[in-house]
């Protein structure tokens, strides 16, 4: 699929990096050096606008190799943007280590998987169909 994007970084637009990779990875479209301080968050734009078709989200997700070498995550991962948002994706990182993180120019902080998603009606009911499982969640399988 295509979809329009406007690209006011400095950076080229995301791309896949391997064949089949199911992200993009967007990178950090920042002036000056930013310093991500123990414990620290901040919204860290991309530059980057998009128009993705009604049906269509995209989700902002942390990168494994940040988060296991220097213990980079979001706040509020995944993140969602609604196909309805027309403002400049940011990614909001936190530093989960004890040492401070540098994110420079272009740097690539996270990644966005475009993905279709259900738009649902309620039937409010009194009574749901029966299951084995019923109530039973939180752990409830684990050996006692
Ligand atoms: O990581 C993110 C998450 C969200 N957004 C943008 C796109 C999204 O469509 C909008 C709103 O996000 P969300 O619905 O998660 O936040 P909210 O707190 O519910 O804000 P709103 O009341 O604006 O929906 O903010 C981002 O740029 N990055
Ligand atoms: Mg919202």
């Amino acid at each position: 699929m295509t979809i329009r994007i406007i690209n006011k970084s400095k950076n080229a637009l995301p791309a896949y990096e391997t064949a089949h990779a199911a992200g993009m990875d967007l990178r950090a479209n920042v002036e000056e050096t930013i310093l991500l301080k123990p414990m620290e968050r901040k919204l860290i734009p991309t530059g980057l606008y998009i128009e993705l078709p009604e049906g269509f989200e995209a989700q902002i997700r942390p990168r494994s190799g940040l988060a296991f070498k220097h213990g980079i995550g979001i706040v509020n991962s995944p993140g969602t943007i609604d196909a309805d948002y027309r403002g400049e994706v940011k990614v909001l990182l936190i530093n989960f280590s004890a040492d401070v993180f540098e994110i420079n120019m272009g740097d690539r902080i996270a990644q966005m998987v475009v993905s279709r998603h259900e738009k649902v009606n309620w039937d409010e009911v009194e009574v749901l169909n029966e299951t084995l499982r019923g109530e039973g969640g939180f752990g409830h399988t684990a050996v006692k």
